[in-house]
């Protein structure tokens, strides 16, 4: 190995790498460069990327996960003749388009209604980007409830989503009465105060299916009590900072250098952050992990044929949380909600393509649908 890594260094030979099941030195179960003890790898390195890699059966997480996909170049999975095994672990494909059709009876209460809280003066557009994400999903009404100060701003940039004051928590105690209010989306724009502490409390004694992202995300992070709250209806989205607010001890092992196989993966620190905290984790990058609190996963992985890198972009997150509360509304299980909403969210970034913002992704969601046959 040393040999050809000097070699294509030097520029000496042009050669084309092939790796057989996954480069040697790249972690299968983690996508992660093994180093030696006491010299851990230094990132990307200590691997010789392979133009091609050959892998039998089916793929392996680390094709998919962390600096796997880099390293692997095109991956090919052969067949050998085992049997499929039933596995805990899928590779996301576009959602059943029979989970996403509406049917041709029914009124926009039979579809949902989603609630998404919004922040305060000025910081309302993350939850309008959520709130819209959710209504293109299909979800029957959409309400924004957003505090006394943000009504006028809010008032002047919504059309189909609703709009709802909502003062305090006690405020939205009392608006939860109404039971058809059936999926919450909390976190995008929300802030970091007590009123927001307040009605993350509210959310999550209501126990009804709720998407809690960003801001919620953060605050549950600075509140025990908050988090012993949490229920198997929750999803959390965290990005990799938020998750190592939410969960420091997951996180810093899942940042200490990689030194034997199996080593701790993106797909481990989603599992055991679901199984701790008892709700759904949606680990959220170009390796999209979600994993539910009794081991099920599922992996996106936002790469080769379905790179999307433009999905890189402010909103894009707050976006999938309303995607995902839209699904939620319109009675898909968290899992499932969560699932759905990835795949669909990434494929309408392609369709959409180079220079895609936030706003774009919404608006890209009815052409994925056609094109899904619904
Ligand atoms: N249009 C709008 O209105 C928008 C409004 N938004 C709203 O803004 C609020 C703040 O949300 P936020 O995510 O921007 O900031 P925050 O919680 O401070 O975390 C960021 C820090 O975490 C770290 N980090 C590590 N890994 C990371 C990763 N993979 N992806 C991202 N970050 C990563 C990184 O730290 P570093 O690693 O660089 O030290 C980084 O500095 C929230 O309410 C949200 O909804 C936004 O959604 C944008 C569009
Ligand atoms: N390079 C990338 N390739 C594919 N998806 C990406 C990439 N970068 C970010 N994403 C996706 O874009 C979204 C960004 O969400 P987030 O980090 O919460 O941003 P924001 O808070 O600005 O909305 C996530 O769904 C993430 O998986």
């Amino acid at each position: 190995m040393a040999g050809i890594a000097a070699l294509t260094a030097a520029g000496a030979v042009e050669v084309r790498i092939v790796a057989v099941d996954i480069p040697s030195g790249l972690c299968a179960d983690s996508g992660r460069v093994l180093g030696r003890e006491g010299r851990p790898a230094p990132e990307g390195r200590g691997v010789i990327p392979a133009d091609l890699t050959v892998t039998f059966h089916s793929l392996k997480p680390g094709h998919l996960l962390a600096d796997g996909p880099r390293l692997c170049g095109a991956v090919e999975v052969v067949p050998i003749g085992l049997p499929a095994a039933d596995s805990p672990l899928a590779l996301l494909e576009a959602p059943d388009p029979a989970l996403l059709a509406k049917a041709g009876f029914g009124h926009k209460y039979s579809h949902g209604h989603a609630l998404v809280l919004g922040g305060g003066r000025g910081r309302g557009g993350a939850a309008r980007l959520a709130a819209r994400g959710a209504l293109r999903m299909g979800a029957g009404l959409v309400t924004l409830g957003v505090p006394p100060a943000a009504l006028p701003e809010n008032a002047a940039r919504l059309d189909a989503v609703m709009l709802r004051v909502l003062a305090d928590a006690d405020a939205l105690t009392a608006m939860l009465g109404d039971g058809r209010l059936n999926a919450l989306c909390a976190g995008p724009g929300l802030g970091l105060g007590e009123r927001e502490k307040a009605l993350l409390a509210a959310v999550l004694e209501a126990g009804r299916p709720a998407l809690l992202d960003a801001d919620a995300i953060t605050l549950l992070a600075g509140d025990e009590g908050l988090r012993a709250r949490l229920h198997a209806g929750v999803v959390l989205t965290p990005h990799e900072g938020e998750f190592a607010r939410l969960c420091p001890g997951i996180a810093s092992r899942w940042r200490a250098p990689a030194i034997a196989g199996p080593a701790f993966s993106k797909l481990d620190a989603a599992r055991q952050a679901a199984a701790e905290l008892g709700c759904i984790v949606l680990l959220k990058g170009p390796d999209t992990v979600i994993a539910d609190p009794g081991g099920r996963a599922a992996i996106h992985a936002a790469v080769r044929d379905r790179a999307v890198p433009w999905l890189a972009t402010a909103g894009a997150g707050d976006v999938l949380a309303g995607m995902i509360a839209g699904l939620l509304a319109r009675g898909l299980p968290p899992f499932e909600a969560a699932s759905g909403a990835v795949w669909l969210h990434a494929e309408a970034a392609r369709r959409f393509g180079p220079g895609l913002i936030a706003e774009d992704l919404p608006e890209a969601l009815p052409g994925v649908f056609r094109a899904l046959g619904l």
